[in-house]
């Protein structure tokens, strides 16, 4: 079943095409990996995923994405209600420094106008999803800015899951992470896709290789190779994914 999919999806920045003709599944409850060198277009693409990409100035997309079969990019449809489904985890742990964990935990829900019915409860089960409770729930008043990084990621992970979303994408989300942070992150990324679609932008393949079902190779902004992690890793069809991968080039 395909929670999301691209369609012959393009992507400009002005007069720049990063995306040519994309089109690519993302099968529900699974993680897909987007690889590739730099500049090839794998941020670009997963902002396409919830309108991020259009709020850049000059910026525009053509082709379609579907959410549950319907078109996110379609008049009448909001992209504040787009971003709450499609949540983001981004590269940098963003916290609100000064805020405390438990007010970093409720606010995309405080800034989006949504009450809870019990804060305190929908605290607990997010941190507990992202890995994070048993660390801080001695600690809830302590500012975020006060967490390690690896823990100030999980935070904004728990942010992020705070406002229910079904897919949650990731752009290089341990790229600023030590070894033993991402390790976290990864294995959280595996206990996640029971209940989530995920998304996860990485230049590692050890990583890619670890955490995805699914993997897509982007080159210059084309899609190269779409297929089975395992595939892509072992038996990929295209040379140029087989010397990206081995480590030719990127
Ligand atoms: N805000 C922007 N304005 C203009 N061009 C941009 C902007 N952001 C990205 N681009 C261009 O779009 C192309 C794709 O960039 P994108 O950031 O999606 O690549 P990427 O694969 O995620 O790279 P990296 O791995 O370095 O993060 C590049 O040519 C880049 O220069």
């Amino acid at each position: 079943m395909h929670k999301m999919s691209a369609e012959t999806l393009s992507a400009w920045f002005g007069q720049n095409r990063a995306l040519k003709d994309i089109t690519l599944p993302l099968v529900e409850r699974k993680v897909t990996a987007v690889i590739g060198p730099s500049g090839c277009g794998k941020s670009t693409f997963i902002r396409c995923l919830n309108r991020m990409h259009e709020v850049v100035p000059g910026a525009r997309v053509e082709g379609r994405v579907l959410l549950d079969g319907k078109s996110i990019y379609a008049r009448d449809v909001d992209p504040v209600r787009v971003r709450r489904r499609v949540g983001m985890v981004f590269q940098k742990p963003n916290p609100f420094p000064a805020l405390s964990v438990r007010e970093n935990v409720l606010a995309g829900l405080k800034l989006s106008g949504i009450g809870s019915p019990d804060p305190d409860q929908l605290v607990e089960e997010v941190l507990r999803q992202a890995a994070l409770w048993d660390e801080v729930k001695d600690g809830l008043e302590r500012p975020g800015a006060a967490l390690s990084g690896g823990q100030q990621q999980r935070l904004c992970i728990a942010r992020c899951l705070a406002l229910e979303p079904e897919v949650v994408l990731m752009d290089e989300p341990c790229s600023s992470l030590d070894p033993v942070a991402t390790a976290k992150i990864e294995e959280l990324v595996h206990e996640l896709r029971e209940r989530y679609t995920i998304v996860i932008v990485t230049h590692s393949m050890q990583q890619a290789a670890r955490v995805s079902d699914y993997t897509a190779f982007f080159y210059q902004g084309e899609l190269v190779e779409y297929d089975h992690a395992d595939v892509i890793f072992t038996k990929p069809s295209d040379p140029r994914t087989e010397d990206y991968i081995t480590g030719r080039f990127g």
